[in-house]
């Protein structure tokens, strides 16, 4: 529990933490006011009972004293006035807290949630090569509602009641000291052993909960972005399947959590109700005169009734906390990643002489023993065209990532220009490249916005966007054939768009900031020959102006080229020695 209320603590950022703070405090005392409100109407009940109270009780007489009432109608009147007072004042009290409340939970659901994606958002390419993104999806956006609506949420209400319970034990030990003894041993034993016998239940359905939301989430996001292919195989079925199993164990244990935190009320109910019956009959054999009796089993079922929920409210947080440690294990882990510093400024690392990677080692994370590249060389003259080739597998996108600065080499280094390029300057290396991936990637908006891809939309140089359409071979299709020009929607990924015109589209969005360095991975596998041609000579002719590296399969693409490096003649498990390009 300590371990994970430190956990807690961690997530939180300063100024969270003295909200949290205050938070628990009002939570306390809105218990507290709720208390009282109720124990408001006890003087006025009795009095109404029984008026010859005022005089008999010390309070009660000080008051009538002190307000100098003639009579005890007045008194009564006063008392009944004072007690709706305290209930009006205790549930503005409450609602403004609960307001509070809820406000600082939700707000926390977004403060932690847009750290967590900030978070993620800043490690390293290779980070994401080693992680599901649909299960960092569900952390985003599901744990993190776990962790607040089932355990810091259900934590509070822990403090309140414990609160409340205790100031119900202080009433009655000030009465009775034994009994307030007895009932809190009988509460705290009976709730100790629920716990005991089901704390383990409950850490193992916090465990199956969390792996069983992640295989939901990635069913579902695998089937709906991979839908063409779950068509066509017609594995939708299968992804149903994988999707319910997942699903239907997620709720059954979201539904045992849940059981298993509440049911106990109603076993320590009857217990609560049962010793009340207990205690009137031995306090009754005990003096033989009712009226003796009465008063203190008044103040004991008044203790019951609030202290048995306030008890259960208590394990109740036990029990969620138990649950959802799980949650809050993986988010205090993920939120504690390795914070890189986000791209700054707008510096350019431009190559005016060359740009060299030298002795570079790399084998990707999940086959550490098998490097892709080992004392790999390579020089790429400023202002020149080099074409990549080589067999499928050996290694062509790798080299492309290296050179992209999104792989860090284990050995050895990217430089420009005798510059090392390094986490201080990769951002500044980056912004002097335009890069045509293998997959493209369109987001779901205009077609202007794909091309000035991260520009926000007010921001967009649009003479700079048809320039880079019209180099791309893109702006005839775009100004005649869609039906809003560049604001034309390309959907999803870009579905509304052919194969060709997406590539095309990505070309263009390297081209948009006209970079001194442009990469090229199979950026024209999908045109018909003669765009491809048109598409190439247009390359060609930024070629003595602009650095160019070309990955391609075909020949053809790299027929322009001044130089040809084939990465494909040794075997990927040894690709030593040099591979230089003059
Ligand atoms: N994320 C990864 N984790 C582990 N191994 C990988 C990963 N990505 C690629 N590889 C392996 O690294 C090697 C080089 O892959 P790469 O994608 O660079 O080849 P390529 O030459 O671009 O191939 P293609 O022409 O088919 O696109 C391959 O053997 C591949 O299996």
């Amino acid at each position: 529990m300590l371990r994970d209320l430190a956990k807690i603590r961690d997530i939180l950022t300063p100024a969270e933490r003295r909200k949290a703070a205050w938070m628990l405090l009002l939570v306390v005392l809105m218990a507290l006011a709720e208390t009282l409100g109720v124990l408001s109407i006890m003087p006025f009940l009795s009095v109404l009972g029984r008026p010859a109270v005022i005089h008999e009780n010390p309070f009660l007489q000080a008051a009538y004293a002190h307000w100098h009432f003639r009579d005890e109608r007045g008194f009564i009147l006063a008392l009944g006035l004072a007690s709706i007072a305290i209930v009006v004042a205790s549930s503005l009290f409450k609602t403004v807290t609960l307001h509070a409340l809820n406000r600082f939970v939700h707000m926390e659901r977004h403060s932690i949630s847009a750290r967590l994606l900030s978070r993620y958002l800043r490690q390293p390419y290779e980070f994401f090569l080693t992680r599901n993104s649909s299960i960092l999806g569900k952390n985003l956006l599901s744990e993190v509602d776990q962790l607040l609506f089932e355990l810091i949420q259900p934590l509070s209400q822990l403090f309140a009641q414990g609160a409340i319970v205790l100031a119900m034990a202080l009433l009655i030990f000030l009465y009775d000291p034994a009994t307030a003894i007895g009932i809190v041993l009988v509460l705290g034993l009976l709730y100790g052993a629920i716990y005991g016998l089901v704390r383990k239940r409950l850490a193992r359905i916090g465990l199956e909960r969390q792996a069983a939301n992640g295989r939901r989430y990635q069913a579902a996001s695998e089937a709906l972005s991979g839908i063409k292919d779950v068509k066509i195989t017609h594995s939708a079925a299968a992804y149903q399947a994988q999707f319910e199993k997942a699903s239907r164990l997620f709720s059954r244990h979201m539904a045992t959590n849940d059981t298993l935190s509440q049911s106990p009320l109603y076993l320590v109910e009857a217990t609560g109700y049962s010793m009340l019956i207990v205690v009137a009959l031995v306090l009754l054999l005990r003096s033989n005169d009712i009226a003796h009796v009465l008063p203190a089993l008044g103040l004991y079922g008044f203790a019951a009734y609030r202290m048995l929920p306030a008890a259960q409210v208590m394990y109740r947080g036990f029990a969620k906390l138990r649950v959802s440690s799980a949650a809050l294990e993986s988010i205090h882990r993920d939120l504690a990643l390795p914070d890189e510093p986000a791209a700054s400024g707008d510096a350019l690392l431009a190559p005016q002489r060359e740009i060299r990677l030298q002795g570079i080692r790399y084998a990707y994370p999940s086959a550490p023993d098998k490097p892709v590249f080992d004392g790999f060389d390579l020089a790429i003259p400023a202002n020149a065209s080099i074409g990549i080739a080589g067999r499928s597998g050996a290694g062509k996108s790798t080299l492309m990532d290296l050179l992209l600065g999104l792989l860090r080499p284990e050995a050895g280094t990217l430089s420009v220009d005798g510059v090392a390029v390094d986490a201080g300057n990769v951002a500044a290396w980056q912004r002097a490249i335009g890069y045509v991936p293998q997959h493209i990637f369109l987001a779901d908006a205009s077609v202007a916005e794909n091309i000035a891809f991260g520009v926000p939309r007010d921001r967009i140089d649009m003479q700079a966007v048809e320039r880079a359409a019209r180099a791309a071979q893109i702006h005839d299709f775009v100004a005649n054939e869609l039906p809003n020009g560049y604001a034309t929607d390309v959907g999803d990924r870009g579905i509304r768009l052919s194969g060709g015109q997406r590539q095309r589209v990505g070309i263009a969005r390297a081209l948009y900031r006209d970079p001194p360095v442009l990469f090229l991975d199979e950026a024209t596998s999908a045109l018909d020959a003669q765009t491809e041609e048109a598409l190439n000579e247009a390359i060609r002719s930024l070629s003595g102006s602009k650095t160019i590296v070309v990955i391609a399969h075909k020949e053809a693409s790299l027929r322009g080229c001044q130089e040809v490096v084939n990465i494909g003649v040794q075997s990927i498990d040894s690709l030593h020695g040099t591979t230089e390009a003059q």
